[in-house]
């Protein structure tokens, strides 16, 4: 089951540069949580600062018990095993194998033969759909098998939590839904905690459980899907709707003028879709049913929310799927 992390007041700034200040919230254990902002926010610099390969200026990052800022080197080195990281480009050695890669964290962090790392390296390339690509290097491979292998390494100490930095930039829209799919699947099977950087607000719509927002030197808001997504603020209606009407601009935030000068008022949040369900059909433990924190806050969700292209309306199918007992919630 994964661990969840729990950040408060989180400052990090570069020289004079500020990069964002008094960052809070938790990232709740065994759920999908997804980090969105435009471009310069800090995003990545946020993951570093969560492994602890950066430090900030002030504040914590609780996991597990410790509080990694002020972890003694040792004591870090042990901590990082709790993390699965996936870098943008997979960070795989271009020298080495993809079985080879996807051993190294096993043949470097454990005592286990070499029967056993590879009875583990085949089950989890398996899983990502790389089996037979053992042999080949990372020159030879696609962007999309790259991150595959990328993520077999991040899975192969079965860590508690796993850390996607863009896992989809780069990727066509198939292969970012297979992926996806595979992050849904792997959450349910082991209860990984996940934080998702993305820009993908297609992935952003249908993947997490909860999701935040980066912008103006801080976080926006945090919060589950339906909060996020049913939300007028401006900034969040803006970026999960993907429109230009809204305080961010192309190169940065729009200036007072250039927002009087829209003189419109936001248009309503987009429907909200129904959520990416585990490919075996199972409920996972932090999914619940579609509409229920809106009704839980009174919110009334865009109309057409929660129907599938199929026009199936998934309250409806929750309620069927719960009531069948196939995969009742534990
Ligand atoms: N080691 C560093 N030293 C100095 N500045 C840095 C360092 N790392 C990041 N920055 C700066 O911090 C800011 C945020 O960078 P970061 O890569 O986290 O943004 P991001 O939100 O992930 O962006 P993108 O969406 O474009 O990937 C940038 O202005 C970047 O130049």
């Amino acid at each position: 089951m994964g661990v969840e992390i729990r950040v408060e007041g989180l400052r990090k700034s570069f020289g004079r540069q500020v990069i964002w200040d008094d960052v809070s919230l938790t990232i709740p254990a065994g759920e999908i949580s997804a980090l969105l902002g435009p471009s310069g926010t800090g995003k990545s610099v946020f993951l570093k600062n969560l492994v602890g390969l950066l430090r900030p200026d002030r504040g914590h990052v609780y996991v597990g018990g410790g509080d990694v800022p002020r972890l003694r080197e040792r004591d870090l080195y042990r901590m990082r095993r709790t993390f699965g990281v996936l870098f943008q480009d997979g960070a795989l050695f271009g020298s080495m194998n993809v079985f080879d890669n996807i051993a190294f964290p096993l043949r470097e962090h454990t005592k286990k033969g070499e029967a056993e790392i590879r009875r583990i390296v085949l089950e989890k390339m398996d899983m990502v759909g790389l089996s037979g690509s053992g042999d080949k290097l990372p020159g030879e491979i696609s962007g999309g098998m790259k991150k595959r292998a990328g993520l077999a390494r991040a899975l192969v100490l079965e860590p508690e939590i796993i850390l996607a930095d863009e896992p989809d930039s780069g990727l066509d829209p198939v292969r970012t839904a297979y992926l996806n799919q595979l992050f849904v699947d792997v959450n349910a099977e082991f209860g990984t905690t996940f934080l998702i950087v993305t820009h993908d607000i297609g992935t952003a719509r249908v993947l997490p459980d909860n999701l935040g927002l980066l912008f103006r030197r801080g976080l926006v808001m945090f919060g589950p899907r339906e909060m996020i997504l049913s939300s007028t603020h401006p900034a969040v209606n803006q970026f999960f709707n993907a429109r230009r009407e809204g305080p961010i601009g192309m190169a940065e935030e729009k200036d007072v003028a250039e927002l009087a000068a829209e003189n419109a008022p936001a248009p309503p949040p987009a429907p909200i879709p129904p959520q990416l369900m585990p490919s075996d059909g199972r409920i996972r433990p932090s999914m619940h049913r579609p509409g229920e924190w809106l009704a839980a806050h009174g919110v009334t969700p865009p109309p057409g929310s929660f129907v599938d292209e199929n026009g199936r309306d998934w309250r409806t199918e929750w309620d069927a799927l719960v009531a069948a007992r196939r995969h009742p919630r534990p």
